[in-house]
C-alpha cells in the first residue's frame, strides 16, 4: 500500500508521516532537503536556479516513485511518501510560470519531461491532503528555523495554497482525504494526532480493493 501526504509548505507532512509511520509501521519515504544541492540558492535567487531545482526534485521524486512501485510488487510493506511528484509540476512548477520565474521554453521542457515520467506512475492508495492557512504555515515554518526558508513570502506561500486548492478539487486519480489542521496539533496534543488516525482509519477501512484503478473517493 502508498500512502502519500501532500500540502503546502510548512503544512506539518514531515512530522505527520513520521508519526504514522511509527503509529502504523509504515516506511517513511522523505523528501531530499537536507541533501538538496539547489534548495538555498533558488530561495535566494529563484529565476537562477528554478529549472535545475525543479528538474532535482522530479527526478527525485521519480525515482521514489519507482521504489514504491517495485516494494509494492514484491511485498506487502505500506509506505508512507511526504509530497509527491503531482506537486512538483502542478503547483510548484506551475507557480513559478505563473509568477514568471520559469520561462516558457523551460518550462514548456520540464512539462514534455514530467508528462513522459507520468505514464509510469501510479498514483497512491490514499492521498492525505493537509489544509494549512497562511499563519499557520508561517508559524511552522519559523519554528523549524531553516534560515533559507525565512525569507518566503507571503504571496508565495498564498499562490501555491490557491494551487494546491485547485489540485485537490480536480484531482481524481485515485482516494482523497482532506484534514484541515489549522487548529490541530498532531504533535503537542495527544487528542488531534488521535482525530487525524480516526479519520485515516476511516478512509483505509473503504479504500476499494483495486484503488488503483482511477475510482476516486472523497472525504
Ligand atoms: N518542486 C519544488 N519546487 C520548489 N520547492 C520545493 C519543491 N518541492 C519541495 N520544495 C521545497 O523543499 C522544502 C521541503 O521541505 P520539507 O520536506 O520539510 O517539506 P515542507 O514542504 O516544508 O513541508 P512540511 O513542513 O509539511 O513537512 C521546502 O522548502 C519546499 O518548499
Amino acid at each position: 500500500m502508498h500512502i502519500a501526504i501532500t500540502g503546502n509548505i510548512g503544512a506539518g507532512k514531515t512530522t505527520l508521516a513520521r508519526q504514522l509511520a511509527d503509529h502504523y509501521g509504515w516506511e517513511v519515504l522523505c523528501e531530499a532537503v537536507d541533501n538538496n544541492p539547489f534548495l538555498a540558492d533558488f530561495y535566494a535567487d529563484m529565476p537562477r536556479w528554478a529549472f535545475h531545482l525543479q528538474i532535482f526534485f522530479l527526478n527525485s521524486r521519480f525515482g521514489q516513485m519507482r521504489r514504491v512501485r517495485a516494494i509494492s510488487d514484491t511485498d506487502k510493506t505500506w509506505l508512507i511518501q511526504d509530497r509527491t511528484i503531482y506537486e512538483d509540476a502542478h503547483i510548484f512548477a506551475r507557480n513559478l510560470y505563473q509568477t514568471g520565474v520559469l520561462t516558457e521554453r523551460d518550462y514548456q521542457t520540464y512539462r514534455s519531461v514530467f508528462d513522459n515520467m507520468l505514464s509510469l506512475v501510479r498514483p497512491p492508495d490514499l492521498m492525505i491532503y493537509l489544509r494549512a492557512d497562511l499563519p499557520k504555515l508561517r508559524a511552522q515554518i519559523q519554528k523549524r528555523g531553516r534560515s533559507f526558508e525565512q525569507a518566503i513570502s507571503d504571496d508565495y506561500l498564498n499562490s501555491l495554497n490557491q494551487l494546491y486548492e485547485e489540485f485537490v478539487a480536480t484531482y481524481h486519480e485515485g482516494p482523497l482525504l482532506c484534514i484541515d489542521v489549522n487548529e490541530l496539533d498532531h504533535v503537542e496534543r495527544e487528542a488531534d494526532f488521535a482525530e487525524i488516525i480516526r479519520q485515516i482509519d476511516e478512509s483505509l477501512s473503504i479504500i476499494p480493493p483495486n484503488s488503483e484503478a482511477s475510482q476516486s473517493v472523497r472525504w
